[in-house]
């Protein structure tokens, strides 16, 4: 059953790399071939929404939903962007997507794993106050995130950034939400040490790369496996799940390509220890499709695909292409980081993660729910790129940001 599913969606995915998306698109929905100004594309985001949706069943989108004003709209008022992204109306465009073959593979939800506050913040030279750490972590949340990861409990030799992880704990433990906080411990001292603090979910962090497990936790591949399997023993204990990563799923910045094979390996042997999620990680962000579709057949056909999750850094622009794919392939769990944040300081020249708003802004228009709200996440996005004192890494977080204040210029 799996190997099948596989099979037909890499067969999809071959088609799509040959099939000319044009004769995908609705009929009545002309194709521009025309260069649009991006403002020009986002002003038209809706009215194209629309026609999709009237086109679909004959009725009109405009004749349920509340007018709304572009601004308010692109702002994800949370009751106004509900009309448009969460209500019962957003089923439409699934509906209207699933006639489309390349896209019947799409999950209709996918879980964000919001990793900024962590993989997003680790790599920081100047040391980001505890209290900015957590306003940023309570922003997430409000914005609808449903799992965010809040720091790590490793050696503060190594990662001077994340030496206030108690702190952090302490002040998100009185958090009111339904997001879960989970914390990267890479042995049983920092597992104690997250109990300790509150955390209620852990996660680990192997690697399928020799060199890059060596420096970034001082030990070989089945070394961490060892000191892995005495954390998920002690998390059995505690009742606390714990989820894993695979850095350098792809490829190491030392040892170049990884074989899908080795990538397997360490995924069973995780899954086997009683990880609940393990997630793939493209640590330097150097996959394109071509590379990351049969990692995922390797990978898969060791692990169930709704165990797998993929954690993809933007280093050469493929994320979001690596995310699309994964997706077709039957992955409905990815990590993001939000404003693009993210580098990892034992990973030479990986710069940041994917950025959450760039996930959820083609989640959107795939009509794929996550139950984010944008607006609040390019808030909680503007947020700390101001306080880091660079421009937000979201392209889709910049262009709405523009739009919004064209809007609000003509008000
Ligand atoms: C694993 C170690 C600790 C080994 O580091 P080590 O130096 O081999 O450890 P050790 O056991 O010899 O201990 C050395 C010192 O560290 C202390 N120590 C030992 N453990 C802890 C702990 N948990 N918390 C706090 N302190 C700790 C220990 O007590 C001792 O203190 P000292 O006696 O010198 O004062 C170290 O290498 C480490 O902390 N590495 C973490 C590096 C890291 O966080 N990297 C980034 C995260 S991974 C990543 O980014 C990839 C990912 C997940 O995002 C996915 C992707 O992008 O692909």
């Amino acid at each position: 059953m799996q190997r099948n599913g596989m099979r037909r969606a890499h067969s999809l995915w071959c088609k799509s790399l040959t099939n000319n998306l044009h004769h995908h698109h609705h009929p009545s929905i002309p194709v521009t071939t025309t260069t649009m100004s991006s403002l020009e594309e986002l002003s038209s985001i809706d009215r194209i929404q629309r026609r999709v949706t009237d086109c679909n069943d004959g009725k009109s989108f405009c004749m349920h939903s509340r007018k709304v004003s572009q601004r308010q709209l692109l702002l994800g008022n949370s009751s106004v962007s509900g009309t448009l992204w969460e209500s019962k109306h957003f089923h439409t465009l699934p509906h209207s997507l699933n006639k489309h073959q390349l896209l019947r593979e799409v999950p209709k939800f996918v879980k964000i794993v919001e990793v900024g506050p962590r993989d997003g913040l680790q790599n920081e030279k100047n040391i980001v106050p505890t209290s900015v750490k957590v306003e940023l972590i309570r922003r997430l949340v409000s914005a609808g995130l449903p799992v965010v990861e809040a720091t790590s409990f490793v050696s503060p030799k190594w990662v001077p950034q994340l030496a206030d992880a108690k702190n952090v704990m302490d002040a998100v433990n009185t958090l009111h939400g339904a997001a879960r906080l989970p914390v990267l411990t890479p042995n049983l001292k920092g597992f104690e040490a997250a109990v300790s603090a509150g955390a209620k979910e852990v996660a680990i962090f192997a690697s399928a790369s020799e060199s890059f497990s060596l420096s970034n936790i001082n030990c070989s591949i089945e070394e961490s496996l060892l000191r892995y399997r005495a954390v998920s023993t002690a998390a059995k204990e505690h009742s606390i799940p714990v989820r894993a990563y695979v850095s350098c799923a792809v490829g190491c910045p030392v040892e170049g390509a990884v074989p899908p094979s080795k990538v397997a390996h360490v995924v069973k042997e995780l899954y086997d220890m009683g990880c609940f999620e393990i997630s793939l990680g493209d640590t330097i962000g150097i996959g394109t499709p071509g590379s990351v579709v049969p990692m995922l057949e390797a990978v898969m056909a060791a692990v169930p695909a709704e165990k797998l999750a993929v954690h993809f850094h933007d280093t050469y622009g493929q994320a979001l292409a690596n995310i699309l794919v994964s997706l077709q392939m039957g992955i409905n769990i990815v990590d993001s980081s939000v404003a693009g944040l993210g580098g990892c300081p034992y990973a030479k020249g990986a710069s940041g993660n994917v950025a959450t708003e760039d996930v959820v802004y083609m989640l959107n228009g795939l009509g794929v729910q996550t139950n984010v709200d944008l607006g609040k996440l390019i808030a909680a996005g503007d947020f700390i790129s101001k306080h880091l004192g660079r421009p937000n890494g979201s392209k889709a977080a910049v262009a709405l940001s523009h739009q919004i204040t064209a809007d609000a210029s003509k008000l």
